[in-house]
């Protein structure tokens, strides 16, 4: 229970959930090879050389390895052309090595980031950007689901078991978090609210939520008096803040959540980092093994 005083809401390890998933998807990975003699492909597209995602692909090269899965990067120059980076999505779509194919976005802005996602074959699409997957989700079918809102439902449903009938809040609607994660939540049976910049009574609408998911990636945007008390805290946002108390140029990462107020309210809370992030990753691997099971199930003609 909540109380004024002393209250500290429970940590919801990410990072350590998401490193038994991992160990999950290296068993099916293993089982794979066994069973059909295939070794699943993650093919990665970095277009430009933003430095962030530059770290960020790495990590999940390395993770790919890890579970025992075939990596492949590709780091095209910021002036790529949009076709020449279509004739390696449609070279990617036709190489049999290559089960699943990320696109890291934000592209640079003369490519045009649809008509990207909407050259990858669905079946392909580990990201679940594809309108085909976004639309399976919509309507209950069996696609490939977005990393992050995938992982932050896995995390909800080990937290609190049933979600049925609780009120969740999606703050932010964007097609790669907010939409997918309210469709997510409508079908565990909650009652979902998606919220926004333009919303009214945004402190309100929050507080009565159960469930509170925040992604607006404005940094600690959500106040903790907008947590009902003995809500669960889902932090989405990845915001760099300067840190000058660390030294000169340094950076700290923060949520849409200011952390510590919310913590004095919630019950349970991610924290950032080592919540939502390794998740992303993780479901990612998650995404890739299931794209290959699928592909060469259909192969096979099973
Ligand atoms: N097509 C595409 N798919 C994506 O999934 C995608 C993308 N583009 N573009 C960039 C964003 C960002 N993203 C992150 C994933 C993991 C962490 C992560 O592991 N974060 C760690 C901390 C990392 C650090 O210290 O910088 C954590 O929160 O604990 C962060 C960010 C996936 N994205
Ligand atoms: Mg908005």
């Amino acid at each position: 229970m909540t109380t004024e005083t002393g209250h500290r809401a429970k940590l919801i390890d990410g990072k350590g959930f998401a490193a038994g998933l991992r160990q999950q998807v290296a068993n099916r990975v293993a089982a794979l090879k066994a069973s059909h003699g295939i070794v699943p492909g993650l093919a990665v597209v970095l277009v430009g050389d933003d430095p962030a995602s530059e770290i960020y692909v790495r990590n999940k090269g390395r993770q790919t390895l890890e579970v025992g899965m075939q990596s492949f990067e590709h780091r095209l120059g910021a002036e790529t052309s949009q076709q020449a980076l279509l004739d390696l999505v449609a070279r990617l779509n036709a190489d049999p090595a290559v089960h699943g194919i990320l696109v890291q976005l934000p592209l640079p802005p003369h490519i045009e980031s649809a008509a990207v996602i909407a050259a990858i074959d669905p079946a392909k699409d580990v990201d679940g950007f594809h309108i085909q997957n976004a639309g399976l989700l919509a309507t209950g079918g069996r696609g490939l689901v977005p990393c992050t809102p995938l992982g932050c439902l896995m995390l909800l449903k080990e937290e609190l078991g049933d979600l049925s009938g609780l009120d969740a809040l999606v703050l932010g609607r964007s097609n790669i978090v907010g939409k997918p994660m309210a469709h997510l939540l409508l079908a565990e049976n909650c009652t979902v609210t998606i919220a926004h910049s333009r919303s009214r009574n945004l402190p309100d609408l929050c507080r009565r939520a159960d469930i509170l998911v925040a992604a607006v990636g404005r940094p600690q945007m959500v106040k903790g008096d907008w947590i009902k008390p003995g809500a669960t805290v889902i932090d989405v946002g990845i915001n760099r803040l300067p840190a000058p108390e660390k030294g000169q140029d340094k950076t700290r990462l923060v949520g849409d959540v200011d952390f510590e107020a919310a913590s004095l309210k919630a019950a349970a809370i991610t924290p950032v980092p080592g919540g939502v992030g390794p998740m992303t990753i993780a479901v990612l691997l998650a995404n890739s093994i299931t794209a290959a099971e699928r592909q060469s199930a259909r192969e096979s003609g099973e």
